[in-house]
């Protein structure tokens, strides 16, 4: 049997934008931008005395969002613990985003509550629910909130991180490289891959670096993260590229899975591939390498 990630269904999420609700302008550009999914944002992006606005917008928004491209669309709603939290879960039925992203989650009760909610209401499978990792709490609680994933019906599909609210809670600072962070994020991505979900890194406040912002791409792509959250456009990209599959790692994978279906390597679990030892797991590995670049071109040749 493979590992829980190679079992996770393969999705593109190299770049995920955050778009206030609030924000017309920025919710009709949001259709034309090359991002893999959109998230609509209810919470921290939209100020209090606005919400009850934001919400009509976004309505307004679904019920002429072109969806045949495919691309995600995630609605991240306020706490449910507070009264805009449901207000937000009664406007996502109408709308009917892909998926439904929970902040500040402190444990899986909160995933289980948002899971509930939704089926009471009807909603079987879809929406899917998103957890922000954003609190000291959801670090400490990380391998049962990914766990909830399997158990709440499996609603739960990934994780993003949230380093804005983490670094208020904690005091860890903000600096280049996330040397503090880097043990808390690995953590995340062990715990998702636990249980087979995805995993999405944090936003990086600085839009108009770029360089910065490749350099901590690539951070969390080694940590493993499938893709990262945005806060602007000139992001998307970078996310893009960061998150991509390389031309040389997709000929590497292809010719790994070539190599494999050689009628002389037919019984063998690992094989000398240019003087470097392969397994069946790289097989694994190589085919859905092969597969996300597949996705990737199929995406970028699509009108
Ligand atoms: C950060 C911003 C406030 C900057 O806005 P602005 O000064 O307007 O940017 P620009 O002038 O450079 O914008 C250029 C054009 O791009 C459009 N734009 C900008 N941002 C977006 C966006 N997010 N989505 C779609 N389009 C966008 C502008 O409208 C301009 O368009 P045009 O008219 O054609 O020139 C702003 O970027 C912004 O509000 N970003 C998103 C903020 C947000 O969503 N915050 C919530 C997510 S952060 C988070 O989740 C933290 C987490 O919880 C944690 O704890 O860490
Ligand atoms: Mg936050």
């Amino acid at each position: 049997m493979n590992p829980p990630f190679q079992n996770h269904p393969l999705r593109l999420r190299r770049s995920l934008l955050s778009v206030p609700a609030s924000n017309a302008r920025a919710l009709e550009k949001s259709s034309s931008l090359a991002c893999d999914g959109v998230i609509f944002d209810l919470e921290d992006s939209v100020a209090p005395e606005k919400k009850a606005e934001a919400r009509a917008a976004l309505k307004r928004h679904f019920a002429t969002l072109d969806r045949a491209g495919g691309r995600e669309c995630i609605v991240r709603i306020n706490p449910l613990s507070e009264d805009d939290g449901a207000a937000d879960l009664e406007a996502v039925l109408e709308c009917a985003p892909d998926a439904v992203l929970l902040p500040k989650v402190s444990g899986p009760q909160d995933v289980l509550d948002a899971a509930d909610w939704l089926s009471e209401q009807g909603a079987d499978d879809s929406p899917r629910l998103w957890a922000m990792i954003e609190t000291p709490a959801a670090i400490l609680n990380l391998a049962a909130i990914a766990e909830v994933g399997r158990t709440s019906g499996g609603r739960l599909d990934c994780l993003v991180i949230g380093l804005n609210d983490l670094r208020l809670a904690t005091g860890i600072a903000d600096v280049p490289g996330r040397p503090y962070l880097a043990p808390l994020l690995v953590q995340a991505v062990v715990a998702a891959r636990a249980s087979g979900l995805d995993v999405i890194d944090s936003v990086h406040n600085g839009f108009s670096d770029l360089d910065a912002f490749a350099a901590e791409c690539e951070q969390g792509r080694q940590m493993g993260f499938d893709g990262k959250m945005l806060i602007h456009p000139a992001q998307i990209a970078g996310a893009n590229r960061l998150f991509g599959v390389p031309e040389a790692a997709a000929e590497d994978a292809r010719a790994i899975v070539e190599a494999f279906a050689l009628p002389e390597n037919a019984g063998k679990g690992a094989i000398n591939f240019d003087g470097r030892m392969v397994e069946r797991l790289h097989l694994d590995q190589a085919a859905r390498l092969v597969a996300k670049a597949k996705l990737i071109a199929d995406k970028e040749s699509s009108p």
